[in-house]
């Protein structure tokens, strides 16, 4: 390694002075133009957790469900999941270090990880439509090529796509083929075997709309589409032909406002669902015929995929261990529903992917939604191994529901929550059971529900425990929460500070929506002026 050339190199790419980034939730994301030195960069500790790892390293660019204007990086790790927590701290070292430290930095970084500098490094590079995202993996390039990495760039890809190339790669395609007809022929191929099982698809079953948010989603599925037909028609909008990315439209506005995107033309029962920015999340909905919108969210969903597993396993006669793993935004009607109807024991996780999936792995099949639509189910070694073997020994019924349970092993994208390969389980369990989008509505109804942003100094005055539900500082916070809640029946609220935005988040939920409404004002009040609340002190309703 040439260090001189690495120090030339990186003052191409200078930072901007007094910038400091964390790497929140999701990796980094700011607006684009701040973000040419965190590429380079994090093309540059890609290298040292490539040669450290001995494995295949990913690098996405985008800023998922945030405006157009923005972009963002994450690296993968080998398994296709999120980078390791010790090494989030490295990419905040190395992302935030004055130019002429950044090389001490990256020493230090190599020193401490132990990292051979003399080992071969592999690094596969992924971005968004962003019109930013292009010149961004660009300065990913370079930071990799610097430190003598191979690469080979996919270009615009999902953010799950790229997880998935990750793991095939680093498990010399047992996962599958590390290419996107690899995928497409994967997740097609598990979702046309388990469409053969449904005995009687109406017409009504094929065919879906889907909200595309005006982004990589719409052209990923516009290549797979022919890969699905029969099975399934797909009707798409917000394709991304005219308008702009996730701008009223998209999974997270969907999600947040609790309304139809723009541009979609839905009838009453119609299925619909949308995607985000970067097609790793997904949320179902429809109008009823009273022209009232339903929203089918993140826990309606892990609902419907763990009633369906329980039933399946129910079938084979095995006692294979299924959890459920959400957040504290899980609407309490989806816990309690699970916990005293399904008798499925669930847990909550801090918010993030990375958080959920790492409690899903404790299962022998561990299913994690986020409530507004980010997940999958992880089947263990084991488990996988059990159900594949039975499904060749088993007959009869109990042969077909292992088969069942053995194709929505490969239709679930193992490596990170995907709105593709979810959509396609959704699709199947709907036509298996031959249920109607109002039936996997009416499993529960939810708890009326608000979130509001609070806008503070400084967020990180606000810390919490106990999965986030409840806050420890500022003093006199959850003092203050225990009281508002206490004014409402089936009442809760919370609020945290956000990874992804400059904001702290104010989660309520009770009997009617506008006590939930009037319990997020009063909690924002409260975060307003014991969290240090700037600008505008929040105003009742929405
Ligand atoms: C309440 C909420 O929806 N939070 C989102 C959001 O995180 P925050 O840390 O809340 O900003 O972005 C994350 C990354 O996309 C996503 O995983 C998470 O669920
Ligand atoms: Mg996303």
């Amino acid at each position: 390694m040439d260090l001189a050339v690495v120090t030339k190199y990186s003052a191409l790419y200078s930072k901007p002075s007094g910038l400091i980034l964390q790497y929140g939730t999701a990796g980094f994301r700011t607006k684009a133009e701040h973000l040419d030195h965190v590429m380079f960069r994090m093309g540059v500790l890609a290298v040292l957790r490539s040669k450290q790892t001995k494995s295949t390293i990913g690098v996405m660019v985008t800023a998922s469900h945030n405006p157009e204007e923005d972009n963002g990086v994450k690296l993968i790790d080998p398994l296709g999941d999120m980078l390791a927590p010790s090494w989030e701290e490295h990419a905040n070292c190395l992302t935030n270090a004055d130019e002429q430290d950044m090389l001490r930095v990256l020493m230090d970084i190599s020193q401490r990880e132990a990292v051979n500098l003399q080992q071969d490094a592999f690094i596969v590079i992924g971005r968004d439509t962003r019109p930013s995202s292009e010149k961004l993996s660009q300065s990913v390039i370079d930071g990799v090529t610097v430190l003598g990495g191979q690469f080979h760039d996919y270009g615009l890809l999902t953010t799950p796509q790229l997880h998935y190339m990750v793991c095939c790669r680093n498990t010399n395609g047992q996962y599958g083929k590390a290419t996107i007809e690899g995928y497409y022929q994967k997740l097609s191929d598990a979702f046309m075997e388990l469409s053969k099982q449904a005995s009687c698809i109406g017409h009504e079953y094929k065919s879906l709309k889907v909200d595309c948010a005006n982004g990589i989603g719409a052209l990923k599925l516009r290549e797979m589409e022919h890969y699905l037909s029969p099975g399934l028609s797909l009707q798409l909008f917000n394709d991304g032909t005219k308008g702009k990315l996730n701008y009223l439209c998209g999974a997270d506005f969907v999600k947040s406002y609790q309304k139809p995107p723009m541009g979609m033309e839905m009838k009453s029962n119609e299925r619909c669902c949308s995607l985000d920015g970067d097609a790793d999340r997904i949320v179902y909905y429809y109008y009823d015929v009273e022209g009232c919108f339903h929203l089918i969210d993140g826990d309606k969903i892990a609902t419907l995929i763990s009633s369906f597993l329980k039933e399946l396993l129910l079938e084979i006669g095995q006692s294979l261990n299924i959890g459920v793993v959400q957040t504290a935004y899980a609407n309490g009607s989806s816990t309690r529903y699970l916990e005293e109807v399904m008798k499925v024991p669930v847990y909550c996780a801090k918010t993030g992917v990375k958080h959920l999936h790492h409690k899903a792995q404790e299962f022998d099949i561990g299913v994690y939604f986020e409530a507004n639509g980010h997940g999958t189910v992880l089947f263990s070694k084991g488990a996988e191994a059990k159900i594949r073997q039975l499904a060749k020994e088993l007959e009869d019924k109990e042969k077909k529901a292992a088969k069942m349970l053995e194709n929505i092993i490969d239709l679930f994208n193992q490596a990170a929550g995907d709105a593709i390969s979810d959509m396609l389980v959704i699709e199947a369990i709907l036509a298996l059971k031959g249920l109607t989008v109002q039936q996997w509505d009416a499993l529960y109804t939810d708890l009326p529900n608000r979130q509001i942003k609070v806008k503070v100094a400084d967020r990180q005055v606000i810390s919490t425990t106990d999965a986030e539900r409840r806050a420890v500082t500022p003093p006199g916070l959850q003092e203050a929460i225990n009281d508002l809640v206490k004014k409402y029946k089936l009442s809760r609220a919370f609020v945290r500070p956000s990874g992804t935005e400059d904001v702290v988040r104010v989660y309520a939920e009770a009997d009617s929506q506008e006590s939930a409404d009037s319990l997020a004002h009063e909690v924002g009040l409260a975060v307003f002026q014991l969290a240090g609340g700037i600008g505008e002190v929040p105003r009742p309703g929405f």
